[in-house]
């Protein structure tokens, strides 16, 4: 069968899946994938399952999609790859998404993306999603080849999960035979009564945010940075690349308080003061005011006391965007869509991957939500993987988050570091900025939880999820005595 022939009986036969799974009926699918041969048999076997169901009624129209994913973001990127790899993205996969561009390396924005114009920085359509983890890029024209219908700039606004469809903000009427959501977070945002809506305040999650972030900072001289998280740490580093006036508000102690240890965070701290960057700690925002131009002038702090700023950038966490699927389960404790170990939700051929996704963290058993990348492109590989072999494997993650800043030409001083495991118990540092530091996470029966690294070699990067994932029982005393961070490393190794 030439290719071509291929795509149009694939799509009949998607046409008649979304058509005869919304009758509650899979036959007609069984009959057009029996004539299209090998590949079928995930379908096939959902054919099985349902014989009796008359297929006269099964409409070959435009609506009727075998498998749709809302979202795309970083998740429906490697969720994509992972179809084609299996061949059965061509005609049978469609991508809602609300963006403009195919999926893309969300993490980009906040580092590459915010280089200064002389600074080489990345645009796209240099880091479509899977560049981040050393794959192909899969640009508009990748999914035009493989078949992949996408659909921009046109958000799923309504959900009936008893008819299978799909309404998006343009009025299409969308029938799924089995449905993804991979609708990541949205940035929380500050109240539009206390200012967060005014010109000149800006929030990053996507490229489009991005875009209009630089074009501030070209014209920018003070900037406040609201949030001491991951957004705050990056877009504060960013901002000393444009020699800009920074100042960091945040309601902590210290900065990244979800993960780092008071004593990391100093030493983190430190470096972003030596590169002129000001801390504002334990203050809460009161309002964000506005100057005679409209624009935000400063940010007045519960205090009353006034930080000016013509640069606004909030980060103070993300919200996962469970609408228009609320009626798909929730869970209430971490947010998010419930799945079980395989992203199945509680209603058939209905799956949930990446960010939005409240997963069984096996290792900890703990149902977690887990706001970061290489979550996002494991649970999407791991989902459509066993949604299309059948295979019941369970996903087993390691948390592993990282960060990357003053990467920009001519830094004074680039840092990179890397979190395999759970911050869990007590801690042993080692090093101080000379050029690594590492922090040790250990629980009362002396066994390692997490490890943290700062500037490690590749091979010592290599050796933190192997620790992580094995959780040896560690000499404390030991680990506390090393004279150095690759002391400490090798001391952990040797308890493997
Ligand atoms: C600025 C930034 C930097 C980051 N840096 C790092 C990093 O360095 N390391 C790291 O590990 N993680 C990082 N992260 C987190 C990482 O990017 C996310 O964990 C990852 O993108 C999650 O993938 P996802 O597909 O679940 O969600 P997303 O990538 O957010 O994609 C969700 C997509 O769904 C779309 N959408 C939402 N609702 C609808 C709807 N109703 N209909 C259609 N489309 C919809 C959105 O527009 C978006 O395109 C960063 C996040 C941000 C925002
Ligand atoms: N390297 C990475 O992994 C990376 C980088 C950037 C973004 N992200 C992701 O993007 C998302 C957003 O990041 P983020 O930094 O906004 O979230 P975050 O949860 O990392 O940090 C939020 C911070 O906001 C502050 N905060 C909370 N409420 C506040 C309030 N009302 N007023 C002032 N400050 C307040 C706190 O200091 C808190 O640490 C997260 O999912 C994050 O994981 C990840
Ligand atoms: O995972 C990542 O992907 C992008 C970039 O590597 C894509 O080229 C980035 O900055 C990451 O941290």
């Amino acid at each position: 069968m030439t290719s071509a022939l291929r795509r149009k009986a694939a799509q009949m036969a998607s046409a008649a899946a979304a058509a005869a799974a919304g009758m509650g009926c899979y036959s007609q699918t069984s009959w057009a994938l029996r004539r299209l041969g090998a590949g079928g048999g995930a379908l096939a076997s959902a054919a099985t399952r349902r014989r009796n169901c008359s297929v006269a009624a099964a409409v070959f129209d435009n609506q009727n999609r075998e498998y749709v994913i809302v979202g795309g973001g970083n998740a429906a990127g490697y969720a994509a790859r992972t179809f084609v790899e299996h061949g059965m993205a061509d005609g049978r996969l469609c991508i809602v998404s609300k963006e403009a561009v195919p999926p893309y390396e969300r993490p980009a924005l906040t580092k590459g993306y915010l280089f200064p114009p002389e600074k080489k920085p990345a645009r796209l359509p240099g880091f479509h999603t899977c560049v981040g983890s050393g794959g192909q890029r899969q640009t508009a024209e990748w999914y035009k080849e493989n078949g992949i219908e996408v659909l921009y700039e046109d958000p799923v606004e309504a959900f009936d999960g008893k008819t299978q469809t799909l309404k998006t903000s343009s009025g299409k009427i969308l029938k799924y035979g089995s449905l993804i959501i991979s609708t990541g977070c949205a940035a929380a945002r500050l109240p539009e009564k206390i200012g967060g809506d005014l010109p000149g305040v800006h929030y990053i999650r996507d490229v489009a945010d991005a875009d209009s972030l630089v074009s501030s900072l070209g014209k920018a001289k003070k900037i406040v940075v609201i949030g001491g998280g991951y957004i705050g740490m990056e877009v504060a580093a960013a901002a000393c690349g444009w020699n800009l006036d920074t100042t960091i508000i945040f309601p902590e102690d210290h900065i990244m308080p979800r993960l780092f240890t008071p004593s990391l965070a100093k030493k983190y701290e430190e470096l972003y003061e030596q590169n002129g960057v000001k801390f504002v700690k334990g203050a809460l925002i009161d309002k964000l005011d506005a100057g005679s131009d409209g624009r935000v002038s400063s940010a007045i702090l519960k205090d009353g006391s006034v930080v000016e700023a013509d640069t606004v950038i909030v980060g103070i966490g993300a919200k996962p965007s469970v609408s228009p699927f609320e009626a798909v389960g929730v869970n209430i404790e971490v947010g998010g869509i419930e799945v079980d170990s395989m992203f199945r939700t509680s209603i058939p051929s209905i799956f949930a991957i990446g960010d939005v996704a409240a997963f069984p963290l096996k290792m900890y058993d703990r149902i977690a939500r887990v706001e970061h990348v290489d979550h996002a492109r494991k649970s999407a590989q791991h989902c459509i993987e066993t949604l299309l072999t059948s295979q019941a494997k369970a996903y087993d993650y390691l948390p592993y988050f990282y960060s990357r800043v003053f990467e920009y030409e001519g830094s004074s001083r680039k840092i990179w570091w890397q979190f395999y495991g759970d911050n869990v118990g007590e801690t042993i540092e080692v090093g101080n900025f000379d050029p690594k530091i590492a922090t040790f996470w250990i629980d009362s029966d002396s066994r390692l939880k997490g490890v943290f690294l700062e500037s490690g070699t590749p091979e010592e990067f290599s050796l933190l999820p192997k620790l992580a994932r094995s959780q040896p029982i560690v000499d404390k005393a030991k680990l506390k005595s090393a004279t150095s961070v690759e002391d400490a490393l090798e001391i952990a190794r040797s308890s493997l």
